[in-house]
């Protein structure tokens, strides 16, 4: 099976600083690496750039499809929930839904959302879009307990269909992930 993330020697100066450089890491189907290392050490600079986001300065990079949640939430405040997220496109939105047991909000505007009900949004968004690689930044913010077993029971099935995920993150992630520690 072909990988769905490789990196090969990447470097990535941003305002002015190097962040990483000769960095590589490759992600399987199947596979979850979590970035690690202290604040501002590139963590979500690297998902961003994964993501498409920003550029690297030096090496290669190769990608499957790719959903990313980070700190926006990427949905119209003034709509439903149901149909923001639909509003994407998303083929596997009702499963996502009922993931991250958000049905009960489907008729919800999104502005009314609290934070965790919206973080719990975002992560149903990257689900439905069908995606193979998932790039979170920070996924567990805001999660109660059972939003955390949500997002478990989510990766762990995404990664048992052959997808693959890419987690900054500053707590451990619970299961079986690798591990990369910037700023080192
Ligand atoms: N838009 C930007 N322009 C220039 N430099 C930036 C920008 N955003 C972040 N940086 C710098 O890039 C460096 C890495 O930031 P990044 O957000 O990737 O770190 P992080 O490891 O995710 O941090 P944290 O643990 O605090 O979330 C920091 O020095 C930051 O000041």
């Amino acid at each position: 099976m072909s990988a769905l993330l490789t990196c090969e020697d990447i470097a990535l100066v941003r305002g002015g600083r190097l962040l990483f450089e000769q960095l590589s890491l490759s992600l399987q189907p199947g596979g979850a690496l979590q970035v690690a290392g202290p604040n501002g050490c590139g963590k979500s600079s690297l998902i961003r750039l994964v993501a498409g986001l920003l550029r690297p300065t030096a090496g290669r990079l190769e990608r499957a499809a790719a959903t990313l949640a980070d700190e926006g939430l990427a949905l119209d405040r003034e709509l439903p929930l149901i149909r923001a997220l639909a509003f994407w496109g998303m083929p596997r939105l009702s499963e996502a839904m009922a993931a991250f047991a958000l049905n009960d909000l489907a008729e919800v505007p999104v502005r009314l959302l609290s934070t965790g009900q919206a973080r719990r949004a975002r992560l149903a968004r990257v689900m439905a879009s069908g995606a193979p690689l998932w790039l979170l930044d920070e996924p567990l913010n805001g999660l109660d307990r059972t939003g955390r077993d949500e997002l478990d029971r989510a990766v762990a099935d995404h990664r048992a269909s052959g997808g693959a995920v890419l987690a900054a993150s500053h707590v451990p992630l619970s299961g079986d992930w690798s591990m990369l520690e910037l700023g080192r």
